[in-house]
């Protein structure tokens, strides 16, 4: 939808005119000075000093390039009498008016589209006392209008005459001015008493060679360029009219009149809603109907005169022009089509989009197999990663568990030095008469004879010692660190005070000196009362106090910590505090390792759920690889 464009040309003034003037024009507005009621905007309006190429650069050029491509146009001058219409569609000597520059144009854009051949033809008509009269052939005179579906609204028996240039236009318009209807009246010495209507019409088609018949399509596009000048609204006493221009004043007015009731229906939206709009109610109207509320790009020129004496005249024909400019139309291509140019155009169109869809479904195959590529080359990539990382964590574990079991070894063997230790001091013990301390070595209590830890009556020859064979004999201390420093496991033990490894980092190793106290049970070094306190005060958060004559509590002990009873000593004390750290550690690297199998569990879990994906990924590569096959064998096989 497009809405029709108005402009206004106020045509020069006399200087007497000029200082009277109620009007002001201020941009695209004009307002009269005195009414504040008479203001007025419209799409331009050009002075007086405007020249007429300026009012069709504006606009007209733009509806002539498309009446060239297909659409139709419609350009009109309205005004009172002697206002300048004559003088801006059909120009004068040294100013050319829309006409002329129109028709100039016209061919010029033909030339330019090559890939069409083009039919021009022309004509030229006036309305007359409502008599429609071809200025081309002047015998021709009171034609009629008719409509059909193909052509539409036309004046019957009107000439076209075929043009093929500018030059040729203007010849056959000269020679219908010549027969036009021109009087002179006390406003203007030739005032037009006709309307004029210079037509044109433009047929193309596609160009095609002899030898590619099929391959043009030969619809034929026409378009009608109406170029109207209007006689002007008068009144008889201004213009001295009488008579034969009385009359012809009165058609005048009548057809204008006409004009404005249908221009205000459509402005009102009437047509749109289903109501009548009186375009037969005259020539004019049921000529330009197509133009006013049609297919076509429409334009008016108002003309006006700023002179005080014409202002009501100036103000009807702003009013008539603001009116004007809430006229929509729906400018379309115009073409004809015969049934074989239907099916070729439609033929081509098929191919066209059969074109576009091979181009965009290949197109979208091969940016599916690049991505699906990607993602296969990130996913290989990702399994070595993954496959890196448990090769890694499996020979950190193999070195964990190798660690875990010297561990345990010498923790089994420490605690053998300690019971032998213990036995030792028992038999001296029990050799002086005095109570001693017994202690449990819990997990490992199947190597123990409860029996033999009890304290054993005064001269009991039986076993004070353990049986050698039960026992297995433990390895000497020297031997124990000289393993230790052979086989260092830098994991699982640290250094702490006096250790014997120095590569240790992490686990505190038993104290060597601490050690050569529990195994040199030869020369027990008594604690001072002040170090037992201490010792029975670090003791008391790692041993349950237990009666010590009830060595099968000590043994009920669920977690089999060693159960002191009274008077441990020192090395005794301290063997228990390192066994005690040994078996700390243990659980520490019991809890690493089981912690380090849930990662690797779930290592495990990622990698099989990564090859199933790989696997899946492979098969939509290897499936979109096969369609692409297919299609391609397809496309061949058209
Ligand atoms: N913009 C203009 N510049 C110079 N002269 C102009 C201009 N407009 C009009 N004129 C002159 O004014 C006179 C009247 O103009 P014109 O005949 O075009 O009026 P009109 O509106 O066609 O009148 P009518 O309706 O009676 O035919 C002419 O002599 C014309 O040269």
């Amino acid at each position: 939808m497009e809405r029709i464009h108005v402009a206004v040309r106020s045509r020069p003034l006399s200087p007497e005119d000029s200082r009277s003037s109620p009007w002001k024009i201020s941009g695209n507005a004009i307002a009269h000075s005195a009414q504040s009621s008479s203001r007025f905007e419209f799409d331009r309006i050009f002075g007086e000093e405007c020249r007429t190429a300026e009012v069709y650069q504006a606009r007209i050029k733009h509806i002539v390039d498309n009446v060239v491509r297909g659409f139709n146009g419609t350009v009109f001058a309205y005004g009172q009498t002697n206002s300048g219409k004559t003088f801006t569609m059909r120009g004068s000597a040294n100013e050319p008016g829309i006409i002329p520059l129109a028709v100039h144009d016209l061919f010029q854009r033909i030339q330019e589209h090559m890939d069409r051949e083009f039919l021009v033809r022309m004509s030229y008509m006036e309305i007359y006392n409502e008599d429609i009269n071809d200025l081309l052939v002047p015998e021709h005179r009171k034609l009629q209008i008719h409509e059909s579906i193909e052509k539409g609204i036309f004046v019957a028996g009107l000439r076209e005459e075929i043009v093929t240039c500018a030059e040729q236009v203007m010849d056959f318009m000269s020679f219908g001015e010549s027969h036009r209807h021109i009087g002179e009246t006390n406003m203007n010495l030739y005032s037009s008493r006709s309307h004029t209507i210079f037509r044109m019409v433009i047929e193309s088609r596609e160009k095609g060679d002899d030898n590619e018949v099929e391959d043009f399509c030969d619809a034929v596009r026409v378009s009608v360029l109406n170029l109207v000048d209007l006689a002007g609204s008068e009144r008889a006493a201004k213009t001295g009219a009488e008579g034969v221009r009385l009359k012809e004043g009165s058609h005048i007015n009548k057809s204008l009149m006409t004009l404005g009731t249908v221009i205000k229906k459509l402005s009102e939206g009437i047509e749109s809603q289903g109501g009548h709009v009186p375009y037969r109610d005259s020539k004019l109207t049921r000529i330009l109907q197509p133009a006013l509320g049609g297919n076509s790009n429409t334009a008016i020129i108002c003309n006006i005169t700023l002179a005080q004496i014409h202002t009501d005249e100036t103000k009807s024909s702003l009013q008539f022009a603001s009116r004007a400019l809430r006229v929509t139309n729906c400018a379309c291509v115009n073409e004809i089509l015969t049934d074989a140019a239907l099916l070729k155009r439609q033929r081509k169109e098929i191919e066209e989009l059969r074109a576009k869809l091979r181009k965009s479904e290949s197109d979208h195959w091969e940016e599916e197999i690049l991505n699906l590529r990607n993602t296969l080359l990130q996913s290989e990539l990702e399994k070595e990663r993954i496959s890196l990382e448990l090769e890694e964590e499996k020979k950190a574990k193999e070195q964990r568990d190798r660690c875990l079991i010297e561990q345990a070894k010498k923790i089994e063997n420490l605690s053998s030095l300690v019971l032998n230790s213990d036995r030792d001091d028992r038999s001296t013990a029990f050799s002086k008469n005095k109570r001693r301390v017994t202690w449990c070595p819990g997990p490992n209590a199947k190597q123990f004879d409860i029996e033999d830890l009890r304290p054993v009556q005064e001269g009991s020859t039986s076993s004070t010692v353990r049986n050698e064979r039960d026992m297995g004999m433990p390895p000497l201390f020297e031997e124990l660190m000289q393993e230790s420093n052979d086989e260092p496991c830098a994991n699982v033990y640290s250094s702490g005070p006096g250790n014997v490894s120095k590569d240790s980092e992490d686990v505190p190793l038993p104290d060597s000196h601490a050690l050569l106290h529990v195994t040199n049970r030869r020369k027990p070094k008594a604690m001072k009362k002040s170090d037992q306190e201490q010792f029975r005060g670090r003791a008391g958060e790692l041993l349950i106090p237990q009666d010590p004559c009830d060595g099968n509590d000590a043994l009920r002990h669920k977690n089999t910590v060693p159960c002191v009873v009274s008077s441990l000593s020192s090395r005794e004390s301290e063997a228990i505090l390192v066994i005690k750290q040994l078996q700390d550690q243990i659980k520490l690297l019991e809890a690493e390792k089981s912690s380090v199998q849930t990662n690797l569990d779930a290592v495990l879990v990622l990698a099989t759920q990564q090859k199933v994906s790989f696997n899946e990924e492979y098969e939509e590569v290897s499936y979109v690889r096969l369609r692409k096959r297919k299609f391609e064998s397809i496309q061949l096989g058209d």
